[in-house]
């Protein structure tokens, strides 16, 4: 395995690329679909059903681990991959978001954030430098800088704001970070829904020469036509030799558009929150198991998957199991669905290896309005 963090573009297909990030506990095919890990567990499933089902990397939730059990705990137990049992490659998010979405009583000033546990109202501070700390102590490869998420719709003062801080607290977290030549810290491009502002910020975080780049602030209730503009503009300021990571997204039909337009990594929680309600993504389309019309079907989710979920189990047996809150159906949904996500991703990559990306994806879109699900 690589002894430093490396990126590598091998084939590209209009602005879609195919790479392959190198690290020293792995490397990650893009484009990349990261299942979400927050408390250290993708819900549901076995680590190694992740690595099965062909997860190059996961993501890791900093807000949930630094309240419980505590980054400290994990790091005096070896650290996030010895206690979770996944030995590739995980990506942290640095807290920001989910302290804005989840604690009570935030505030957020220059220093950074505090606020209080949802789970016991504990008092908290988050700082780009302990964001980073907390990262180090999880022994996270890839670290995320501490920025603030502009929700959607915003005046314009508020979205210049937030960029502005986010830019301040990325060269905080790149001084913090330091230099780990096996590990990563990508910097936050925000700027809302504002050209001007997303222009802004990714040429002042491409100054920094990070080894990687999220594009932020979106997946956050916008249309969907907000956000790929949004790309249009940000993905061409953004150095190519490194790897673009759209955060929280998203549908199958999102992702499809994102590769177009140059994004290589994504993470969303749908494959696993659907599967946890009933839902299954197939590639003809998404089933509701919760709906009566399953219960009498024989077939299964789809008969050419390899995946055992989607192939072996009737949806008779699994609108039962989902109907009757069995443990199992959230189980064999998610990983029905993870599996759908990582096939996408494998057909996305074969695709632009072979210049086929525009006609294969349209094929993709039309085997799920093709329906007969
Ligand atoms: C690393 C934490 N920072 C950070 N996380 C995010 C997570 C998101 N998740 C979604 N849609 C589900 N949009 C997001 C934006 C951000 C964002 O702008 N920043």
């Amino acid at each position: 395995m690589a002894e430093t963090f490396s990126f590598k573009v091998l084939a590209t297909d209009g602005k879609a690329r195919r790479g392959l990030v190198s690290m020293p506990r792995g490397e990650i095919r893009t484009p990349a679909f990261m299942p979400v890990g927050t408390g250290g567990t993708v819900k549901a499933m076995y680590m190694d059903q992740v690595r099965g089902i062909g997860a190059d990397i996961i993501l890791g939730n900093t807000y949930h681990l630094m309240l419980r059990p505590g980054a400290e705990r994990v790091a005096r137990l070896g650290g996030l991959h010895e206690f979770a049992r996944w030995p590739y490659p995980i990506l942290t998010d640095s807290g920001g978001f989910q302290v804005m979405s989840l604690s009570k009583l935030r505030k957020l000033t220059e220093q950074g954030v505090t606020f209080r546990s949802h789970i016991d109202g504990a008092p908290y501070e988050m700082s780009p430098e302990r964001s980073i700390e907390i990262q180090g102590l999880l022994d996270s490869d890839i670290q995320m800088q501490l920025d603030e998420c502009t929700a959607l719709p915003a005046k314009p003062k508020e979205i210049e704001r937030a960029m502005e801080l986010s830019l301040r607290w990325a060269e905080r977290c790149k001084a913090a970070f330091g230099d780990q030549p096996g590990k990563a810290m990508f910097g936050i491009v925000q700027g809302g829904d504002s050209a001007a502002m997303r222009l802004r910020s990714a040429q002042a975080l491409k100054a920094m020469d990070l080894k990687g780049y999220a594009v932020g602030g979106l997946a956050v209730g916008e249309p969907q036509s907000v956000m790929l503009e949004m790309l249009d503009i940000t993905c061409p300021e953004l150095p190519a030799d490194r790897p673009r990571y759209l955060m929280g997204v998203g549908t199958p039909d999102d992702i499809l558009k994102s590769v177009a337009r140059g994004i290589d990594m994504f993470d969303c929680v749908m494959p696993t929150r659907a599967g946890r309600h009933g839902l299954a993504y197939t590639r003809r389309g998404k089933v509701n198991l919760r709906n009566a019309r399953h219960a009498d079907d024989p077939r299964p989710l789809d008969e050419e998957s390899d995946c055992p979920a989607a192939r072996d189990y009737s949806r008779a047996y699994l609108h039962h199991l989902v109907r009757s809150q069995e443990a199992l159906g959230a189980m064999l949904l998610t990983w029905n669905n993870l599996s759908y996500y990582q096939k996408l991703m494998q057909d996305i990559r074969a695709a632009i290896e072979a210049g086929a990306f525009e006609e294969r994806a349209a094929g993709i879109t039309e085997g799920w309005a093709r329906g007969d699900i």
